[in-house]
């Protein structure tokens, strides 16, 4: 298939109707058939783009609507996240602090951290609601929102000492790596979950990493990038969860891993038609792989290249880059990680985007949600700040999201205040 790397090629190919299959071919199996449909919406969205002259700009105060919405009220149907309530949280507030917005609004942020506090169990950790029990996943959710909310209040709520035992009480030691509850499944999001709070909270310690980098080295497979668990397939969630979990227990042990086969692996995830990233071979493009996958690339660079990212993303300002043009059709945007930086961001801004009531989807076809709004916007920032403190911005410079840490996915600001407080009190 053709890659349109360029933008006039891009806009023909969508304006000229020129698809190598429509819906009457039958495709021979149900996994291209889904990938025909999936083409020919993603066909169809950007052709509709074009022919209503549509400008690609991120419709920020529509997204700020709907978010401050959804942190004061959620319709019954989000029962079936009752067990996500601090993910819910922190989808919201990390979205609305890419977007600028979050620091605007203090009340929101008590609020936010008097209902965390809630989950806080009296043995550390957090629960997926107020009397849940203690669970990595919503303990890292919880963690990362109390460091985006960014005030005393939130910092001094954590009870880091009953992390820590927390956090130690999950770690596997007959598999390595660390369960995601008492008794339940060992994967690297346990890792990454467990470490990414310690890390953020001052508490990582070399009893939480020791072994680490070892049990995540023997999730790489033989496609180059990383599965939940030693023998599983590798994926996009995975890969992201194991490599910053990786750099943050070994930021020198990467003779371990296979990085060419990985860097070549995670490049094969953008899909050349869509513009966005799928999450593992033969699957679809999803809008939420923007972050998973795209994510991965900046601590691919970092691998390479050494972590270079606090230096320049700790400024309360992002780095805008006087060199920036407003991409409205011009074909010069330079790719400085190993993805089509300018193929994603229109992906994003065309077929991810809710551009009437807000938010983002996976794919078009599909609802919006806070999930996919919070990980699109995420991967969207990934895709505008390079790795030399420069932007490449599609569409005009007003799209530009604020910087993301790479490992914590909260702004860097953010990480390195909360970082900081801890270590003064030490
Ligand atoms: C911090 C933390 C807990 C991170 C979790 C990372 C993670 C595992 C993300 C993957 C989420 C996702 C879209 C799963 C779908 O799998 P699927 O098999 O339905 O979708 P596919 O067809 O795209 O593979
Ligand atoms: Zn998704």
């Amino acid at each position: 298939m053709t890659k349109y790397n360029d933008d006039k090629a891009w806009r023909q190919k969508f304006t000229e109707n020129e698809y190598w299959m429509t819906s009457e071919d039958e495709p021979d199996d149900p996994t291209t058939e889904e990938q025909v449909k999936v083409e020919i919406g993603v066909q169809k969205t950007y052709q509709k783009f074009l022919r209503d002259k549509k400008e690609l700009k991120v419709q920020r105060g529509k997204h700020i609507a709907y978010l401050l919405d959804g942190i004061r009220h959620l319709d019954s149907y989000f029962d079936s996240l009752d067990a996500s309530r601090p993910w819910l949280v922190y989808w919201i507030v990390h979205s609305l602090d890419l977007l600028g917005e979050l620091d605007k609004h203090p009340d929101i942020i008590h609020d936010a951290v008097v209902f965390l506090s809630k989950c806080q169990n009296s043995t550390g950790g957090f629960g997926g609601g107020p009397g849940q029990l203690s669970h990595l996943a919503p303990t890292y959710a919880a963690v990362n929102a109390l460091a985006i909310c960014g005030t005393q209040e939130a910092y001094e709520m954590i009870d880091r000492k009953g992390l820590h035992s927390f956090l130690m009480s999950m770690r596997d030691p007959i598999h390595g790596g660390f369960v995601m509850h008492h008794g339940g499944e060992n994967d690297v999001r346990g890792c990454y979950c467990a470490l990414n709070a310690a890390s953020l909270a001052g508490v990582l310690t070399p009893e939480l990493t020791a072994g680490i980098p070892e049990f995540i080295a023997r999730c790489q497979t033989y496609e180059g990038g990383m599965g939940g668990f030693p023998g599983n397939e590798a994926h996009g969630g995975y890969t992201f969860c194991a490599l910053a979990a990786f750099l943050l227990s070994s930021p020198a042990s990467h003779q371990l891993l296979n990085v060419p086969a990985l860097t070549d692996w995670a490049v094969a995830r953008q899909t050349p038609y869509e513009g966005g990233f799928n999450g593992r071979t033969n699957k679809l493009v999803d809008a939420c792989y923007s972050f998973w996958m795209g994510g991965v690339f900046p601590l691919l660079h970092a691998m390479e290249y050494g972590w270079r990212f606090d230096a320049f993303w700790n400024q309360e300002k992002p780095a805008y880059n006087k060199s920036t043009k407003e991409e409205k059709g011009s074909d010069d945007m330079d790719s400085l990680y190993l993805f089509h930086q300018k193929n994603l961001q229109l992906y994003i801004l065309i077929c991810s985007q809710d551009d009437v009531r807000g938010g983002f989807r996976d794919k078009p076809g599909k609802g919006r949600d806070f999930y996919h709004t919070c990980y699109t916007l995420s991967g969207l920032s990934v895709s505008q700040h390079n790795p030399d403190g420069t932007t490449s911005v599609v569409g005009p410079n007003e799209n530009l999201m604020e910087p993301t840490h790479p490992i914590h996915n909260v702004r860097p600001i953010k990480a390195t205040r909360m970082k900081n407080f801890f270590s003064e009190i030490k």
